[in-house]
């Protein structure tokens, strides 16, 4: 398939190891863009929310219906011909491949920071059931997307707003034509 020109519907997974801004930044691109946003966080089941509120990291097996249900909302909006933006930290490359297949109509983008600056992040957020303590455990399964995957790498040191227009100028859209 030909990459998606600037006019065509696109999904974009809005990537990053859990306090790295995906759901901050996914959900203003999709406001800049005028695309649908969905959540990551919002299609786990209460029993892994409670897995990790208890402070006990995800494996493949709980992960692999999570990405099944995300991978059919990237579907249903490629579907719908309209295009959107997810965060899901789809940490591993094989989690990508789920989520996105062969398709050059999903794009990776990839929020990249350190392990200090996301700590104080994480230790800053309020209201979030992902406790500090599974940042390591997050960096250990981060297998970080390489460039065969073609992502939107961003650095994640500047404010939501500049990561935002950063991204955007990446794909060459602005407001208006995010989705033909
Ligand atoms: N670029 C940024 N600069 C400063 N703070 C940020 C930035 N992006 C996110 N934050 C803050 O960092 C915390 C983690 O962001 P969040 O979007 O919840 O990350 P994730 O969805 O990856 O877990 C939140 O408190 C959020 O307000
Ligand atoms: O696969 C996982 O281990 C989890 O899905 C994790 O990667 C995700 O990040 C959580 O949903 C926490 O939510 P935040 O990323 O919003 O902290």
């Amino acid at each position: 398939m030909a990459e998606a020109g600037p006019h065509d519907p696109v999904v974009l997974v809005v990537t990053g190891v859990s306090g790295s801004g995906k759901s901050t930044v996914a959900s203003l691109l999709a406001e800049l863009l005028g695309l649908p946003f969905a959540d990551g966080d919002d299609f786990h089941t209460r029993e892994s929310v409670a897995r990790m509120r208890a402070g006990h990291p995800l494996d493949d097996e709980a992960r692999a219906p999570w990405l099944a249900r995300i991978r059919a909302w990237i579907d249903a909006r490629l579907e719908a011909e309209e295009g959107g933006v997810v965060a899901c930290s789809a940490l591993k490359r094989g989690y990508r491949r789920t989520l996105i297949g062969d398709r050059e109509d999903v794009r990776i983008v990839y929020l990249e920071g350190s392990r200090d600056l996301i700590g104080r992040r994480i230790a800053a957020r309020r209201g979030h059931f992902m406790p500090a303590g599974l940042l390591d455990s997050q960096f250990a399964a981060l297998e970080p997307p390489g460039p065969d995957e073609n992502p939107i790498v961003v650095g994640i040191e500047d404010g939501p707003d500049a990561i935002v227009a950063a991204v955007a100028a990446r794909l060459g859209r602005t407001p208006g034509d995010a989705c033909g």
